[in-house]
């Protein structure tokens, strides 16, 4: 685990001043990635042991109990912040997570919400201090095992199939989308500088 981060989201000089062809093979691995996981029939608990924002929050919702730090973190989507926006899929998860009109207003300002915030929404299930992350996320993983698996990991899959099924039949015109979307003049402007602002931010 990195101390104070969880995920910083994902990597956005992956999509910056990169060929189409790259960008199409970074957002293909996204969506292994997330499928993997939010179908994964093993339990799944995310230990989030710091900031989370965007793709972080998007891994941290695939799970099935989030577990977050106390401290000065944040998590939320913030796409609009950057001047990009979440795609279909992470906008079903955080509706799924936290209901439609929490998820409107959320996504639209690209709130970041504190561990406590994150808790009274329903965004996070637990909140813990930042050294008992793990100890939590344990003690949670031992009621989830008590469940006969065979019944847990079918009404996962009923609960899940859906947004499954409904990203596995876009990928070719999602991964088109994201692919057009961010290779466009003014996307890639507002990329640059938000890369900028955090290597100032840190200097
Ligand atoms: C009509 C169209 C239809 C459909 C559209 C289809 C598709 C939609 C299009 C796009 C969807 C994209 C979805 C994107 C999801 C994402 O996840 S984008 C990434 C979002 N992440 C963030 O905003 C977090 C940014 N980082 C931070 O805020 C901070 O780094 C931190 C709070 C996580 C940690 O703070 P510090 O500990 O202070 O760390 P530093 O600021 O020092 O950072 C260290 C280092 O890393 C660089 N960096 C940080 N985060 C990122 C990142 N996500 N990507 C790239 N680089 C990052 C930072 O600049 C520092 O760099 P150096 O100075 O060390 O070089």
């Amino acid at each position: 685990m990195v101390p104070n981060i969880f995920s910083a989201g994902l990597d956005i000089t992956e999509f910056y001043q990169k060929k189409p062809e790259e960008t199409d093979a970074f957002w293909r691995t996204l969506q292994d990635v997330f499928l993997r996981l939010y179908g994964s029939k093993l339990v799944t608990i995310a230990a989030i042991s710091g900031h989370s924002p965007a793709g972080g929050c998007l891994l941290a919702m695939a799970c099935d109990y989030r577990v977050m730090a106390t401290g000065k973190y944040t998590i939320g989507l913030n796409e609009t912040l950057l001047g990009i926006i979440a795609p279909f899929w992470f906008i079903e998860t955080m509706k799924n997570t936290i209901g439609h009109r929490e998820t409107e207003k959320s996504l639209q300002l690209g709130k970041l919400y504190s561990p406590e915030q994150a808790e009274n929404i329903g965004l996070v299930d637990q909140i813990c201090p930042p050294d008992d992350v793990l100890g939590c996320a344990r003690k949670e993983m031992v009621k989830w095992l008590k469940i006969p698996d065979h019944a847990r990991i079918l009404t996962k899959q009923l609960m899940r199939n859906e947004l499954i099924n409904n990203l596995s039949s876009k990928r070719k015109e999602d991964i088109y989308n994201f692919t057009s979307f961010v290779q466009k003049d003014s996307i890639q402007r507002s990329l640059g500088l938000y890369l900028e602002s955090l290597k100032k931010k840190k200097s």
